[in-house]
């Protein structure tokens, strides 16, 4: 088996006495989509986030692609990077929030060019031409020009998704990514995911949309209470779940 591109071991995490993540170990593989499903509060959000070095981890550790991205080891040590090396190595882990968290002074274009241009320091014409790209890729082309608050819900969210992608990651995290979406619009966003998995990009997916994790994930992964309680194909882990919080789990979404 390959290197994990995603590597997160022993992660344990609280807000003050609450334990939020407790021993939290998951691989994902080059070219997987892991789905995370789970009841509310029981912490995937909070594992999305800390993968990126969003929230900062009070044990264990997560490595993308072999690199630490809020650390560096020195002999058996991880000393905290500066804010400036944080920003760097984010910029290789793609993030769509459940709110889009657009720029709502930029338009569509901009959304997408600013990171590569200002944060990666990549050439304006290449980051342009991708930019084309990636809106024809998200159906958006005609709409490079409008600003966030022309557009609606399910538009916003895939120009985060090319804005995501314009960063190049090596992987891409999405949280709940449709379900600030009205009904209608929930079909357009995750026929774009679907595309981006079929394209072999790595992806890490928390959504209570679990056709999605049947159709999609080679792995899912259901999250209790800070914990992964059991993680497989969609096929044992929805169908044929071993344990009973998974199906208690199940049989209320399903
Ligand atoms: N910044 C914070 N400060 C204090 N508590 C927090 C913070 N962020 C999350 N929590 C708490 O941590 C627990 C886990 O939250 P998290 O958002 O990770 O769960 P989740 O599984 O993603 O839930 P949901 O499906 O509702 O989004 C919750 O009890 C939440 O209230």
């Amino acid at each position: 088996m390959s290197a994990p591109m995603v590597d997160v071991r022993g992660v344990h995490k609280s807000y003050g006495p609450l334990e939020v993540l407790r021993g939290v170990d998951l691989r994902v593989q080059p070219g997987e989509v892991t789905v995370i499903i789970g009841p509310s509060g029981s912490g995937k959000s909070t594992l999305l986030r800390s993968i990126n070095h969003l929230e900062k981890i009070d044990r264990g550790y997560v490595a993308i692609d072999g690199e630490f991205v809020g650390y560096r080891r020195s002999g058996d040590r991880l000393h905290e990077l500066r804010e400036r090396d944080i920003l760097r190595r984010r910029t290789q882990i793609g993030f769509v929030f459940q709110n889009f968290h657009l720029f709502p002074h930029l338009t569509v274009r901009e959304n997408v060019t600013e990171a590569p241009i200002s944060a990666q320091r990549r050439p304006r014409d290449e980051v342009e031409a991708l930019a084309t790209e990636l809106l024809e890729q998200v159906g958006l082309s005609d709409k490079a020009g409008a600003y966030p608050r022309q557009l609606s819900g399910g538009q916003q969210q895939r120009v985060a998704i090319a804005r995501a992608l314009a960063l190049r990651p090596k992987v891409v995290l999405f949280d709940e990514p449709t379900s600030a979406l009205d009904p209608e619009l929930v079909g357009e966003v995750l026929e774009v995911m679907k595309a981006l998995a079929r394209s072999g990009t790595t992806m890490i997916v928390v959504t209570h949309e679990i056709g999605f994790a049947r159709e999609v994930a080679d792995t899912v992964v259901f999250m209790d209470a800070g914990q992964i309680i059991e993680q497989g194909p969609p096929g044992l882990v929805l169908d044929r779940p071993r344990h009973d919080r998974t199906r208690a789990f199940l049989s209320k979404v399903l």
